[in-house]
């Protein structure tokens, strides 16, 4: 059986990013999204990438972006893959010359199997919770039962993950990863390293059971 992978999203620090490397994580998000409480510049960001050891994904997480904008964060900081939280089309998405992933907020009609034709030129789709007015980021599941078992394509599971509810998730969904972000904080845009290591756990119990 494959290793659920994992993404730990917005990190703001080198200490945050070390500690989720220590932990197991396979890839790191960095959220440029100017309203969020985790949003990073791009010279951060590059000074992160360059602490990281080799074969850790370094995620870059846009908003219906301008795409010289996203070009301008390209052009400083070694990013390795794309990940689109919004309502980008998949011209939009493969316009950058690197891997993407595209993120879709689950409401009722939702048609992930559809979404997977689309959006051919993607890596995975991320399935995340939908709260109106908030793109992501927002804290909350949703119910997983309603994905299909054939998406088409990996799926990413992401949408108020937590140590606590992780090891579930994992089993009832057996997801391609996982991505977290507000749960394991300790507070807005700051991870804590122990919730960290315990949603890893988290991971390799669901992956085992
Ligand atoms: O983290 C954010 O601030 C954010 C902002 C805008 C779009 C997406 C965002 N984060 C992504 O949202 C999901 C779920 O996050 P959470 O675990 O429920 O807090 C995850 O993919 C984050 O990468």
């Amino acid at each position: 059986m494959t290793r659920t992978r994992v993404k730990i999203c917005g990190m703001r620090s080198v200490e945050d990013a070390l500690a989720a490397v220590e932990a197991g994580a396979d890839a790191l998000g960095f959220v440029f999204y100017p309203p969020s409480k985790r949003a990073i510049d791009a010279a951060l960001c590059r000074v992160i990438c360059q602490a990281l050891p080799p074969f850790v994904e370094r995620v870059g997480l846009f908003v219906d972006e301008a795409p010289e904008q996203v070009r301008k964060v390209l052009s400083i900081a070694p990013l390795s893959l794309l990940q689109f939280h919004g309502d980008e089309n998949a011209a939009y998405c493969e316009s950058f010359s690197l891997p993407y992933i595209k993120a879709v907020r689950m409401k009722p009609g939702t048609d992930l199997i559809a979404l997977a034709q689309t959006y051919s030129s993607a890596q995975a789709l991320l399935v995340d919770a939908y709260m109106p007015g908030m793109p992501g980021g927002t804290g909350l599941t949703f119910d997983w039962q309603v994905l299909p078992d054939n998406v088409g394509k990996p799926v990413i599971l992401a949408g108020g993950l937590t140590p606590d509810n992780i090891d579930i998730a994992v089993r009832g969904v057996r997801p391609y990863a996982v991505d977290v972000s507000g749960g394991v904080e300790s507070a807005p845009g700051k991870k804590d390293a122990a919730l960290i290591s315990q949603f890893v756990q988290g991971v390799l119990r669901g992956d085992a059971s």
